[in-house]
């Protein structure tokens, strides 16, 4: 019988281009994390919803593709950068400390150049495939969310209220690339996706509220121990996007299906906020946080598949 002393680390351990290949799809893995893919897929459903509402009719594919990945690769590089310029207070909340960057197996410097590589290729991109309002559009989202947005979250609650602007004007790019115009019906669009943000991030920011107060980030919940006007907000900004929701059917950028499946989304929605109001609790924004994931595909879904009488 062969002794035990005798296995080697080679007969256990995994063939040399094997621990390779793993090796560099952890690193493509680290890469791809910076881009906050979950984020950037919902952001690219915002787009087509807008791009196809613009061309009903006649979709150019082309188009639309240069246009999806042009955006994509602009959302990519917001969130790049956004997680560049906050690696020191990511490192002290419990939700983002597992990171590429606070747990440095990316270097703040691959990681600002990734993220200026992505957003010049998307604005290229977005030039060449789609059209200047498209791109100014775009441009104006990734200045605001890193320029404005991210600075202003250790230093002001109101952070969110204008996070909210550049969350909101991926469909406005989609209505752009297709139209050219920015119009009502980009405007409509606009505002469904800015109401809706409020309960989302309310209610993340309930939950996460002692992560944010160790981060030093400034969230309504953080001066409001008790939650009563975090969920005042919540709901009042529910409350609001329940007519908002109602408005593409009113300008005649959706039918009346549309219209009942919206008012019944939006009811709900403004139900699950009531109820975080009516007793303020981690399951309550849970509750809430879960109706927001709902909602907004739902609601885009709807306006895709019924179009005007
Ligand atoms: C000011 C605006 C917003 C803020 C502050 C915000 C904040 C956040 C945070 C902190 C999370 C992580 C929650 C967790 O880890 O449990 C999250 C998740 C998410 N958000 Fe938002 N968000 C905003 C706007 C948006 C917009 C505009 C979209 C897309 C249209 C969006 C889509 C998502 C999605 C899909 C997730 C789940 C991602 C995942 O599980 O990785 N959010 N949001
Ligand atoms: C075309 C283009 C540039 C699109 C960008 C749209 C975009 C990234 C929307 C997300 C909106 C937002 C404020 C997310 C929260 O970030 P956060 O910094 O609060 O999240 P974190 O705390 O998890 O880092």
């Amino acid at each position: 019988m062969k002794p035990a002393a005798t296995i080697s680390q080679s007969d256990i351990a995994p063939p040399a281009h094997e621990s390779a290949l793993a090796a560099i799809s952890g690193r493509a893995r680290d890469y791809a994390s910076l881009t906050k893919p979950r984020i950037v897929f919902m952001v690219l459903i915002t787009v087509v919803v807008g791009y196809v509402l613009g061309a009903r009719g006649g979709p150019h594919p082309a188009t639309l593709l240069s246009t999806l990945v042009g955006t994509g690769l602009v959302a990519a590089s917001a969130s790049c950068l956004n997680q560049w310029m906050e690696r020191a207070r990511d490192a002290r909340m419990r939700r983002t400390a597992n990171r590429a960057l606070p747990r440095k197996r990316v270097s703040p410097r691959e990681a600002s150049i990734l993220g200026a590589v992505l957003g010049c290729a998307g604005m290229a991109l977005l030039l060449a495939g789609a059209n200047v309002p498209a791109a100014a559009v775009a441009g104006t989202t990734l200045a605001m969310y890193v320029l404005v947005y991210t600075p202003l979250k250790p230093r002001t609650t109101l952070n969110t209220a204008i996070g909210a602007i550049p969350g909101a004007l991926p469909p406005v790019i989609g209505w752009a690339a297709s139209t050219g115009t920015i119009g009502m019906e980009a405007f409509a669009l606009f505002l469904i996706v800015f109401l809706w943000q409020f309960p989302h991030f309310l209610a993340i920011a309930w939950l996460y509220r002692e992560d944010y107060a160790r981060g030093g980030m400034r969230m309504l919940p953080n001066v409001d121990p008790d939650g009563s006007i975090t969920a005042r907000q919540a709901t009042l900004y529910a409350l609001s996007l329940v007519p908002a929701s109602l408005l593409p059917t009113m300008i005649g950028l959706a039918g009346h299906v549309y219209f009942t499946g919206a008012l019944l989304l939006s009811l709900a929605y403004l139900a699950a906020a009531v109820r975080f109001w009516a007793g303020v609790s981690d399951a309550g924004a849970r509750r809430l946080l879960r109706m927001s994931f709902l909602y907004l595909p739902l609601v885009l879904l709807l306006l895709v598949l019924n179009p005007p009488a």
